[in-house]
């Protein structure tokens, strides 16, 4: 990967932070986002002292219209930021018939909302540049939805989508998009009670997880699950989707449902 500056959402904390120190070990500036300034600074202090590289800090609410607004216009029109990592997310918004309205709005303006939007802002420039770099954060909840919460998996969902999506569209123009899918990765996003429910055989440090994707990004891969030891079985089941799309938009409905149209 060649230097150039990331704007990383969600870096003062977890997943996030852990990629501003893999990207500024690379020697990649950066421009670090996420509400609590104080460890926004704390972190981008210790990035340029270690790794010398510039790092800047643009706190801000991306699940607030105004704070989602300023990441946008520097995403618009910083010709510097040539990588976005859209990380920023949150999860606990627990069962269906108990859901609290306020949160999960706001899930879905942070995890959906905020992912489109700041990925559609750097995108024109990066089409026209003809490089650069897309990484958006979703979760293997994305293919096991009935397995966790409703709404979550949901958000993630949409980021798979829009992840392939973009792909489809920006890769011709010289853009990279790549999907990350984590299984559960230690930290904040789980209360440590819940963790120590999990198995430790199915919980990944953290370290681990972003090291695995940026090494799946270094290999090309569009989407990257770094914990599952055969790639192929992603393949198989991508291959399984496509082959249905020949039947999906047809003239008429299938024979099961007995409406004899000719
Ligand atoms: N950990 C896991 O098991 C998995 C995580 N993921 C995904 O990885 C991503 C990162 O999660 P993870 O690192 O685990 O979670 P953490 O809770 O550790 O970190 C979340 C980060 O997002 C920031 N953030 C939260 N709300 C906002 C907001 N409104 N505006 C701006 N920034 C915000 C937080 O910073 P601050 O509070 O300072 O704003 C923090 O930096 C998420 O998208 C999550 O869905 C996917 C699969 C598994
Ligand atoms: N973020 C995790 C759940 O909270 C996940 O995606 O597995």
């Amino acid at each position: 990967m060649s230097k150039n500056t990331f704007l990383v959402t969600g870096a003062s904390d977890g997943i996030g932070a852990v990629y501003a120190d893999r990207l500024a070990r690379r020697g990649n500036n950066l421009v670090l986002v996420a509400r609590r300034a104080e460890k926004l600074a704390a972190l981008a202090e210790r990035l340029q002292k270690d790794h010398g590289v510039t790092v800047e800090v643009l706190p801000a609410d991306l699940g607030a219209a105004e704070g989602l607004v300023s990441v946008e216009a520097r995403l618009r029109e910083d010709a510097a930021i040539t990588g976005l990592v859209n990380n920023a997310g949150i999860a606990g918004e627990g069962m269906i018939i108990e859901l609290d309205p306020t949160y999960v709005t706001g899930m879905i303006n942070l995890n959906i909302l905020a992912v489109t939007r700041l990925a559609a802002a750097i995108a024109p420039r990066l089409a026209a540049a003809g490089h650069g770099t897309i990484i958006n954060i979703t979760s293997v909840t994305a293919l096991m939805p009935a397995a966790f919460t409703a709404v979550y998996p949901a958000t993630k969902a949409f980021v798979l989508a829009f992840t392939e999506a973009l792909q489809a569209q920006l890769s011709p123009l010289g853009v990279r998009v790549q999907g990350v899918l984590p299984g559960i990765t230690r930290t904040a996003i789980w209360e440590e009670e819940k963790l120590q429910t999990i198995p430790a055989s199915m919980v990944m440090d953290v370290e681990e997880m972003v090291d695995a994707a940026l090494a799946g990004l270094d290999l090309g891969e569009v989407l990257t699950v770094p914990a599952l030891p055969e790639m192929a079985d992603l393949q198989t089941f991508l291959a399984a989707r496509d082959a249905l799309r020949p039947n999906l938009s047809l003239a008429h409905a299938a024979v099961r449902y007995g409406l004899n149209v000719k």
